[in-house]
């Protein structure tokens, strides 16, 4: 795969909480359509990067493009161009389907027969179109997280942003995320991801392993994994973040 157009254009970007620095000078682009993974141990400053990129917390020092615009100067330019998915971020149980989609659709501006249009789309590629009257609160956490990622989708964001979007469900279930990750990269949505499961950094196009608020490395699984002499991302992950 080649990736030649930039999306996010991360420089020299510090977060300090008081005397602590939470990111120590971050540098690094991310490219239209590529899966990006964020990896360290907790604490390693990827959900304050996360929160700087998506406009919802001001960078101490330095500068991050994001779709385009300034994420200190412009927040709410990046809020409406990209998508966020966390764990803490959730559906409204005690809505349905149908009225989680419109209610955030609704937000972005997408109503009427552009939003009915989008919402059976995503649906139907869910095979739930059939479903979708039924409350939130009574479905399996594996079909909620499946969910929220559409949502996150439903007004066409040029990047996706996932903080540990698979949390606690069953390998298979996060099989069919990733394929719901790779379809959408597919179709050129960027997607960041931060993650704690090897297997998951493994499909990704890109790693950036941070640890004590810097990256560690940066490159594509196979050459980190090469230019260590190991075999799996666990010992990558490992042999930078000890
Ligand atoms: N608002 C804040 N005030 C003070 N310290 C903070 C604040 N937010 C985060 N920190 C500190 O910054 C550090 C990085 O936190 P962050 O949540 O970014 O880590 P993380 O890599 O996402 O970890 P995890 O994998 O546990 O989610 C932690 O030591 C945390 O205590």
């Amino acid at each position: 795969m080649t990736h030649t157009e930039t999306v996010i254009t991360v420089s020299h970007l510090y977060k300090k909480f008081g005397k602590f620095t939470a990111n120590d000078d971050l540098n690094f682009e991310v490219y239209r359509g590529e899966i990006f993974g964020f990896l360290g141990a907790n604490g390693a400053g990827k959900t304050t990067a996360m929160r700087i990129l998506c406009g919802l917390s001001s960078p101490t020092s330095g500068t991050a493009m994001v779709a385009g615009y300034n994420v200190a100067e412009q927040p709410e330019l990046v809020k409406r161009n990209i998508g966020y998915m966390s764990q803490k971020f959730s559906l409204y149980e005690d809505l349905t389907i149908w009225e989680n989609m419109r209610l955030y659709a609704g937000i972005y501006g997408v109503t009427g027969k552009a939003f009915r249009d989008r919402a059976e789309n995503l649906l139907s590629e869910l095979h739930f179109l059939n479903h979708r009257h039924e409350l939130i609160a009574g479905l399996s956490l594996g079909w909620k997280q499946k969910l929220a990622f559409t949502v996150a989708l439903i007004h066409r964001p040029a990047i996706v942003f996932l903080d540990e979007p698979t949390g606690g469900v069953d390998p298979v279930t996060r099989r069919q995320f990733w394929e719901m990750i790779y379809e959408a990269a597919h179709q050129g949505t960027t997607i960041f991801v931060t993650t704690h499961y090897m297997d998951e950094a493994e499909y990704c196009d890109r790693i950036t392993i941070m640890a004590d608020g810097k990256i560690k490395a940066l490159d594509t699984p196979g050459n980190l994994k090469a230019s260590m002499g190991v075999e799996t991302m666990n010992e990558v992950f490992v042999g930078l973040t000890r």
